[in-house]
């Protein structure tokens, strides 16, 4: 019988870089976010930790819940290359790290090769001249020749259209043909918890993404801003907040409502020029509060630099001075049609048609260079306090 694919290998980036303790701890956790992904999307795998891979095999026997002839292995590989911190997956035949069942398997892989495709056999062997008797070269060509008698294919070593992976241990190997590309970055959960506001616009849905990525835990609060709003909005925000979250399944990431309509129908009232800088500091006070709560270390928006006129380098040192923590952007740098772009990669991108609540509340002449004593000046003496006392009210969105 034809050797096929039997577990699904998952390899990891930057906290393999990480001294011995810490990435023991890391692996621990990135095992633990791909055995909830696995979970979440209903896939039976049971998850193995090794030093350098993680190895998804079907549940182990035994468990009569565990229907392992309905284990795919390339589907475990396609919901783990989702998981933060994971760099890529494959599909993979496992055999005995020896000449012959690594050719078997890869002429066995070959069988859907893509008409006309080239190719490229690569190796990776850990192990001595004792445990292997052939180097990685020597195994490449020789597993490289067998697949092209069996393909008729080209070699091209710089640019195939498809890699033969051999991955060669010291008493097993892993042989793929397909690879499934991951996010990068770092297991969620290793680098503590981050309010982000979060409008399920454009921006803020893309910040989370990138604060999951780098191991954070985001608390995502959407403030309600009532007649300024709209149902529209707010299910927009659900919706969005979902998608992100589906890639971290073990953390609590559904979307904070604040109910904020009374506090800004004030803030429009008895401000003008500087009411976006109000209304962004009384946002992040209500994130203040959540962050007590949850205890976060931090808080987090989708602002860049320039995109908008609360968003001025000198408005954001305004719109700081209303924070006690440090206030994340990861997309300060960004232009705006890379973040569309990513917005669309991650299953976020929404119409940027509607009409969001910040724009019916700016006034017709914003400030662009508000100093704190003039926004200050201007702001109910409450206004910070009333949003904070806020956070008390907030409620999980419907996911309906
Ligand atoms: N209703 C809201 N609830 C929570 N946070 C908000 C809300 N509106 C705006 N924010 C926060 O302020 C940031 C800037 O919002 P603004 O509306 O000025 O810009 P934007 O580029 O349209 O944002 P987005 O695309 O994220 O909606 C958002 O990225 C978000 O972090």
């Amino acid at each position: 019988m034809q050797p096929s694919p039997d577990l699904a290998v998952v390899r990891f980036g930057e906290l393999g870089i990480k001294s011995g303790k810490v990435r023991g701890q890391m692996l621990d956790r990135l095992a633990e976010n791909v055995r909830a992904i696995l979970e979440d999307r209903e896939i039976a795998g049971r998850v193995e930790r090794r030093w350098s891979r993680i190895l998804i095999w079907p549940a182990e026997g035994g468990d009569a819940e565990a229907d392992n002839s309905a284990f795919s292995p390339d589907e475990a590989a396609q919901a783990a290359a989702d998981t933060f911190g994971v760099v890529s997956t494959r599909p993979a035949i496992s055999v005995a790290p020896e000449r012959e069942p690594l050719e078997r398997a890869a002429v066995a892989l070959a069988e859907d090769h893509p008409e006309g495709a080239t190719f490229a056999v690569r190796a990776n062997r850990a192990g001595s001249a004792e445990t292997h008797p052939f180097t990685s070269q020597e195994i490449e060509r020789e597993v490289g020749a067998a697949v092209g008698e069996a393909t008729g294919a080209d070699v091209d070593l710089d640019d195939p259209d498809r890699t033969y992976r051999l991955d060669v241990r010291e008493d097993e190997a892993f042989v793929s043909a397909v690879e499934y590309d991951g996010p990068g970055g770092l297991p969620v959960g290793t680098q503590g918890k981050t309010v982000l506001l979060f409008s399920g616009g454009l921006d803020s849905p893309v910040a989370g993404w990138e604060l999951f990525k780098r191991g954070l835990e985001v608390v995502p609060v959407y403030l309600d801003l009532g007649a300024y709003g709209g149902a529209d909005h707010l299910a927009r925000a659900t919706e969005t907040a979902r998608v992100v979250a589906r890639s971290a399944p073990h953390v609590d990431a559904r979307l904070r409502v604040v109910p904020a309509g009374d506090l800004v129908e004030d803030l429009v009232a008895e401000t003008d020029s500087t009411r976006m800088l109000s209304l962004r500091r009384a946002m992040l006070r209500v994130a203040e509060g959540v962050a007590d709560d949850v205890g976060a270390h931090s808080l987090a928006t989708g602002e860049s630099v320039g995109q908008k006129s609360s968003q001025t380098g000198p408005n954001l040192r305004t719109t700081d001075a209303a924070a006690t923590r440090p206030v994340y952007r990861p997309l300060l740098t960004r232009d705006k049609p890379e973040i569309v772009e990513q917005a669309r990669d991650i299953g976020t991108f929404v119409d940027a048609t509607m009409n969001v609540g910040c724009e019916r509340v700016a006034p017709d002449y914003p400030e662009t260079n508000a100093t704190i004593e003039q926004v200050e000046a201007a702001e109910p003496d409450d206004l910070l306090a009333r949003a904070e006392a806020l956070a008390d009210e907030r409620y999980v969105a419907d996911e309906g």
